[in-house]
């Protein structure tokens, strides 16, 4: 069973080298063969069961769809090699949401100093102790844990960001590395005031996925994809440690870009199809249905969780290629494949001016200057949390909530 898997596994990843133009025996072919097929991964965990040419050799560059980029993995930065490269070294993660909470809790997994600063009055202050930080030891008021640290790993809220900044700047002293999961407070400096010291490390790491992914992927033995980014480098040694750090966070692999291309791509990204893109699209096509006399049921089944379920699995197992069997387009019916293939350009004729629109709102700085301002409020969890109700309150999804429900696999504390 295991062999019949790991050589589907290989001939897929060889279709897909091809396909990339890679040539075969190159490192690509263990994160090509894990992007495959998950049951290959955690079989490799499992029994060490990849083939010596689908593992992973670290550091190397690839050619996506024609253009060349340098990747990073974590087989370069083994356990041993991290903790002995940042054995001098405290890191004080600042901030303990969604990131802050899975990135320090995967560094100190793996072994490195980790102290955690936030206010003493608030909510993530309870939520540290939950998870075993310890007052005085290793959780701290926001200055004591940067004084403490050497690695200032800034996880605060974004416009928290912004507002802290006068009381944080004089901390971060020379010797110290600043470290950001996003390049929002640096690109807009004119909008956020965040100028760092002239004579730190500035890097980034910022992982492509939310905080909760980063802390279950780790604890599966697997790794998220993280971008790294150096916007000053002072030692000449700020991109080793951003990669390093980046391992120590939890990544399997990272992608090199910039701080502005990381933050206007994440900006845009989350507000069209990761979230706002996908919340809209969902509720317009279950309207629809509604207003033509469809059930909640079938208007949920047919917009979300088929789409969850089924569909959007496929495409992330296999994308679109039509080499394999099991990819989206082919598991569907040829009557399904002939309407998509025809409503697919309307769709994206229809989108394309939104998205241009989007852009151009997150390059021009609007966007941010709505997050500092919103997110700044001192009412803004409150404020979040009510505006989020209403979605919960939406026939949509409460009608989801049933649907899960009859999951056979349903956890029932919904
Ligand atoms: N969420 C994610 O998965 C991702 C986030 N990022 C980036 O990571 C960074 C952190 O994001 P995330 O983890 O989502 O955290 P949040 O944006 O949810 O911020 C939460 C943290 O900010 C603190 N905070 C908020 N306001 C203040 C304030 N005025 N003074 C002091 N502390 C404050 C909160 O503390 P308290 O509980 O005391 O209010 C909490 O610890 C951001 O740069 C974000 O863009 C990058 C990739 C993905
Ligand atoms: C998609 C939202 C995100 O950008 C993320 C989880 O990557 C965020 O800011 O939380
Ligand atoms: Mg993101
Ligand atoms: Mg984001």
């Amino acid at each position: 069973m295991s062999s019949t898997i790991i050589r589907n596994a290989s001939r897929q990843a060889v279709r897909a080298a091809k396909a990339a133009q890679v040539p075969t025996s190159t490192r690509g072919l263990s994160m090509l063969a894990r992007a495959a097929s998950p049951a290959v991964a955690s079989l490799s965990k499992q029994r060490n069961a990849y083939p010596l040419h689908m593992q992973s050799r670290g550091v190397k560059t690839m050619d996506f769809a024609g253009t060349k980029e340098v990747i990073y993995e974590r087989s370069d930065w083994p356990t041993e090699k991290l903790q002995e490269y940042f054995k001098n070294d405290t890191l004080a993660m600042i901030g303990y949401g969604s990131q802050g909470h899975g990135q320090a809790l995967n560094a100190r997994d793996n072994g490195l100093k980790v102290i955690v600063g936030v206010r003493k009055d608030g909510a993530s202050w309870k939520e540290a102790i939950e998870d075993g930080w310890v007052p005085g030891e290793t959780l701290f008021p926001i200055d004591e844990a940067i004084n403490r640290g050497t690695i200032i790993m800034n996880l605060l809220s974004d416009a928290a960001q912004s507002a802290t900044w006068p009381e944080i700047a004089p901390l971060i002293t020379k010797g110290k590395t600043l470290y950001f999961a996003h390049g929002f407070s640096v690109v807009f400096k004119d909008d956020t005031k965040v100028v760092p010291p002239k004579d730190v490390d500035v890097i980034l790491v910022a992982p492509k996925g939310s905080g909760r992914t980063v802390r279950t992927l780790f604890k599966e033995g697997r790794g998220i994809n993280s971008s790294i980014a150096v916007w000053q480098d002072v030692t000449g040694k700020a991109k080793e440690k951003a990669v390093g750090l980046g391992v120590a966070v939890g990544s399997g692999y990272l992608y090199e870009t910039t701080f502005e291309k990381e933050v206007y791509s994440d900006l845009y990204g989350e507000r069209g199809v990761l979230m706002g893109g996908i919340q809209g699209m969902f509720r317009a096509q279950y309207e629809v249905l509604r207003k033509n006399g469809h059930s909640p049921s079938e208007a949920f089944n047919e917009t979300v969780e088929e789409a969850t379920q089924s569909l959007f699995p496929l495409i992330g197992q296999y994308g679109m290629d039509y080499n394999l069997k099991d990819y989206m387009y082919a598991a569907c019916s040829t009557t399904a494949r002939r309407g998509a293939l025809d409503w697919a350009p309307i769709f994206e004729a229809a989108n394309k001016p939104v998205f241009e629109k989007l852009y151009e709102s997150v390059k021009n700085g609007t966007e941010t200057r709505k997050s500092l301002e919103f997110n700044g409020r001192k009412t803004y969890r409150q404020d979040l949390e009510k505006e989020l109700a209403e979605i919960n309150d939406q026939e949509i999804w409460r009608a989801g909530k049933t649907v899960r429900a009859l999951r056979p696999d349903a956890k029932r504390d919904e």
